[in-house]
């Protein structure tokens, strides 16, 4: 029972404890036996071992997220389905993406002055405003402006409760009035919300709308396919460069919701967690603050609102480095819990027995000394003067393999183009309380005492 009730409140320094353990260790939950890998090599063997694991986020995740969900599927299938989703995270689909992107950033960074002012200049904890931030940046690059506004504050409430249902290990049946019943009605409710949101994209692009978020840029390519194939069936001759790059089927609305629900389920709790250790460091490291806030007037020639693009932020080498090294210093997801398909020989001594959960840790690999000399300084400067950049088989921080962050690029210029904007509009004051720097575990890590901040309007 003891390691169950661990699982329901998971503490980082018994993580810690397990992973200095070790490479391998292990640990009974209620019904599961757990397989913790700490170091980087027997972490990676286990995110490129797709015959033997598969990711299973948490039990709950099938019913939360529906067990016909693309993320569920395996092999080919899972690399067929995925292939047709990676042109909605290339460069060029991100360029579209990127004014309503910085559209939503600068009113929700307004509404942190209002925050402060509400609750008479004192500090407050930060979390959950950073966390209907993200919310918010996130539906609006997911689903555009089909959905009301008043719906994004509602979702991440709600999006909060789905979280509290994934425990590592749940008990193995939802129960009326459980973390678990309540994640569900949750999940259910912003489903349901993303299919009126597809039904709705479908007309506009159809209509020949202009395409700003994935769904749009999904149906596009599902138009595309579908014009493709009909002119093939009547014979018409295409040239090879109007064939679209990659050819996908016709989508119904539930399917693109319960895609694009995924897409905000994996990055709500990872981006939030992102934004608040990078608000709280800023804060804490004034001088870091400042060279974002002088590269950034520097590219944009002085003007503070000179709309961004992404040549701008390919040229931010100081904030890109302080948002790598944010994300290296308090890497948001700590470990990826997989099961194994098939007994699993990780090493000369020990198989993994099938059916156990085996989960890759990427904290150890990311604060390893001999990789990143003095890991527990935050130091931007590793990743341009220093190796970091190089040392790309301990960055795991998305994960690797065939399962590794579909939406990697997407966030990183999320969080590029959040602490420029911030570093330019705002002043933002940390208060140092003896648990900032604990990390707090709740599916993802924030500071304990979940970062009490004032803010103010920079007028220079
Ligand atoms: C700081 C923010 C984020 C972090 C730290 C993060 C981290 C991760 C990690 C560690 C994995 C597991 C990789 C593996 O098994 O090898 C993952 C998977 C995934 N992430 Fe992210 N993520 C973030 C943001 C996002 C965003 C913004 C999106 C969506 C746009 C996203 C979508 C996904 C999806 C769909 C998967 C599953 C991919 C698959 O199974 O093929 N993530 N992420």
């Amino acid at each position: 029972m003891g390691p169950f009730l661990e699982s329901v409140d998971p503490k980082f320094h018994k993580y810690q404890e397990k992973w200095n353990s070790g490479d391998l260790s292990c640990v009974s939950v209620f019904h599961k036996f757990v397989v913790i890998a700490s170091s980087r090599d027997m972490a990676r063997k286990i995110f490129n071992a797709p015959t033997y694991v598969k990711p299973c986020v948490t039990d709950a995740a099938h019913k939360l997220l529906r067990p016909t969900n693309w993320v569920f599927l395996d092999g080919q299938a899972h690399a067929d389905y995925r292939k047709g989703l990676n042109g909605l995270f290339t460069r060029k689909a991100l360029e579209l993406y990127l004014p309503s992107l910085e559209e939503v950033q600068v009113k929700y960074l307004e509404t942190f002055l209002d925050v402060t002012e509400r609750n008479g200049g004192n500090a407050v904890p930060f979390m959950p405003h950073f966390r209907v931030l993200m919310c918010a940046v996130s539906c609006r690059t997911f689903v555009g402006k089909y959905m009301p506004e008043e719906m994004i504050k509602k979702i991440a409430d709600n999006h909060y409760q789905i979280t509290a249902a994934l425990e590592l290990v749940n008990f193995p049946i939802i129960l009326p009035f459980t973390r678990t019943w309540y994640g569900k009605k949750c999940a259910d409710m912003v489903i349901e919300e993303f299919t009126k949101c597809a039904a709705k994209a479908k007309l506009n692009m159809l209509a020949g709308g202009k395409a700003e978020c994935i769904m749009d840029a999904w149906i596009l390519s599902m138009i595309a396919s579908e014009e493709y194939r009909k002119k093939v069936a009547e014979g018409v001759e295409i040239p090879q460069k109007e064939k679209p790059d990659m050819l996908i089927r016709w989508f119904d609305d539930v399917e693109i919701s319960m895609t694009v629900f995924t897409f905000l389920f994996a990055s709500q709790d990872a981006s939030s967690s992102a934004c608040t250790w990078l608000f709280q460091l800023m804060a804490d490291r004034p001088d870091i603050l400042n060279r974002v806030r002088e590269e950034n007037l520097s590219i944009r020639c002085g003007d503070r609102d000179k709309p961004l693009t992404l040549n701008m932020t390919d040229n931010m080498i100081y904030t890109r480095a302080v948002v790598k090294e944010t994300l290296r210093y308090r890497p948001p997801v700590i470990m990826v819990p997989h099961i194994a398909k098939e007994n699993f020989s990780i090493s000369e001594h020990y198989t993994i027995p099938k059916g156990s959960m085996v989960v890759p840790a990427t904290y150890p690999s990311l604060h390893d000394p001999d990789v990143y000399p003095n890991p527990e300084t935050y130091d931007p400067e590793r990743w341009i003067t220093g190796g970091a950049e190089q040392q790309c088989q301990n960055w795991l921080v998305f994960g690797t393999g065939p399962h590794h962050c579909i939406g990697q690029n997407y966030v990183i210029l999320n969080l590029v183009a959040l602490v420029r904007k911030a570093s330019m509009k705002l002043k933002w004051k940390h208060y140092i309380t003896p648990e900032s720097e604990d990390i707090k575990l709740f599916a993802t890590i924030f500071p304990r005492d979940d970062c009490f901040l004032t803010f103010e309007k920079r007028l220079e």
